[in-house]
Order: structure tokens, then sequence, then C-alpha cells
């Protein structure tokens, strides 16, 4: 059997993954806290302690308006770093250009596509910021820059940038709480988004 390591940024979001998952399925759900560095960091540690098969990102997210609804679940098809690079002002020059390594890490298609047989499921490029978006032009840009993405988290790149320095598969698994754009966090819908990740995770095994 394989073993799988799952990072959520919270205690609520660890409560809701472990109530999910199936009895049987070799699973370890650890914190990664919030942000891309300490998660890059505490799966680092998790890696170290153990060998896994495949580590996921696992919580809440926000999704872009045009591409998901409140309460689906996004599954990656490419994790990416919306903010590593050099701002302008003007435009966005991402690392690669600048010729500094690379801020999108790609996951395995047969692991994208167990989740994408199940309802109110979207696949597509999932973007990692440090800071959420808090304005509705903020988001046009993020979705004009990555056409092919559905939703932001703040953890998803540095779970797998760890992931791919130790060589395991990476994937990140959201459920969408709110809408990306101007702040509103008392529209936010994060106990019905939690219920959501508990009920895709019987998908993992
Ligand atoms: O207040 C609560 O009860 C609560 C329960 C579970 C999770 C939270 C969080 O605040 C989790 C923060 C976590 O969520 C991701 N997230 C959610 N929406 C966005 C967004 O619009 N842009 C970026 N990240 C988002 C993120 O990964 C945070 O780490 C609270």
């Amino acid at each position: 059997m394989r073993k799988i390591l799952i990072m959520t940024a919270v205690d609520a979001e660890r409560e809701a993954v472990k109530a999910g998952i199936h009895e049987g399925v070799d699973v370890t759900v650890e914190l990664a806290g919030v942000g891309p560095a300490q998660a890059a960091a505490r799966t680092a540690i998790q890696l170290a302690k153990q060998n896994y098969d495949l580590v996921i990102n696992a919580g809440i997210a926000g999704g872009f308006r045009e591409k998901v609804q409140l309460e689906d679940i996004v599954v990656s098809t490419t994790i990416q770093a919306a903010d590593l690079g050099a701002d302008t002002g003007e435009q966005f020059i991402p690392v690669e250009e600048l010729g500094f390594g690379s801020s999108s890490i790609e996951c395995l298609e047969n692991e994208v596509d167990r989740f994408a047989e199940l309802e109110n499921v979207f696949t597509g490029r999932i973007i990692t910021k440090s800071t959420v978006t808090g304005t509705d032009e903020e988001a046009k840009r993020l979705q004009v820059r990555y056409d092919d993405a559905v939703a932001e988290g703040m953890e998803g790149f540095g779970v797998a940038t760890a992931a791919k320095e130790f060589g395991v598969p990476v994937l990140e698994v959201r459920a969408i709480s709110n809408y990306i754009g101007k702040r509103e966090r008392e529209k936010w819908k994060i106990k019905e988004a939690l219920v959501s990740l508990k009920q895709v995770m019987e998908v993992v095994r």
C-alpha cells in the first residue's frame, strides 16, 4: 500500500481531512502552517523522517469567479508561484524570464484524474501567493496572466517545492471558501468548504 503525506495550513483543515479519509488508508496528516515558507520547511521535515509515495496540500481556497463556485473542489494540474518574479508596475516578470529557475511544478495526470471523475471537481492551475488577493482588479490581472488558473492558496508552491526536492509527486486539493477579489470575509463559506474537503478525501488511497 502506498504512503501518502497530507499537509494542511491550519487545524480545522487537518480535522476535516482526517474525518474524510477511509479507514485502512496509509495517510499521515500534518500542519504546514500558513504561507509557502513555513509550508516548505514543515513538509521537508516530514519527508526527511519517512519515505512517502505522494504529497498532497489540502485545504480551503479562493476561487476565480468565472471558473468555480463556493464549495466546489479544485485539483491542481500545475502548482504556480504567482508572486515569484519582478513587478515593474506595468508588468510582472516571472523568475523564468529573469533566469532564476522555475515558478511552477507539474502534477501527475493519473493522480489528478482520480479526483476529476467526481461531481463539482474542477482541475487546473492553482496559484500560490504569500498575500491573499484583496481587490477585483488584481484578481482580473491574475486570471489574465494564468488563464487556466482555477484557485488561489498560500501553501501549494511551498509544499510542492519540498516534494520536488525529495523526488515525490505532489498534488493540491482545495475546497472553495471564497471568491478571489475584494475582501469580504463575512461572505467566506469556511464551514461549508470544510465539509466539501472532508467528502473529497474519500478518493485518497
Ligand atoms: O476561521 C476559521 O474557522 C478557519 C477555518 C479553516 C481555515 C481558515 C483559514 O483562514 C485558512 C487559511 C488558508 O486558506 C487558504 N485561502 C483561503 N482563501 C484564500 C484566498 O482567497 N487566497 C489565498 N489563500 C486562501 C490559504 O491557503 C490559507 O492558508 C480559517
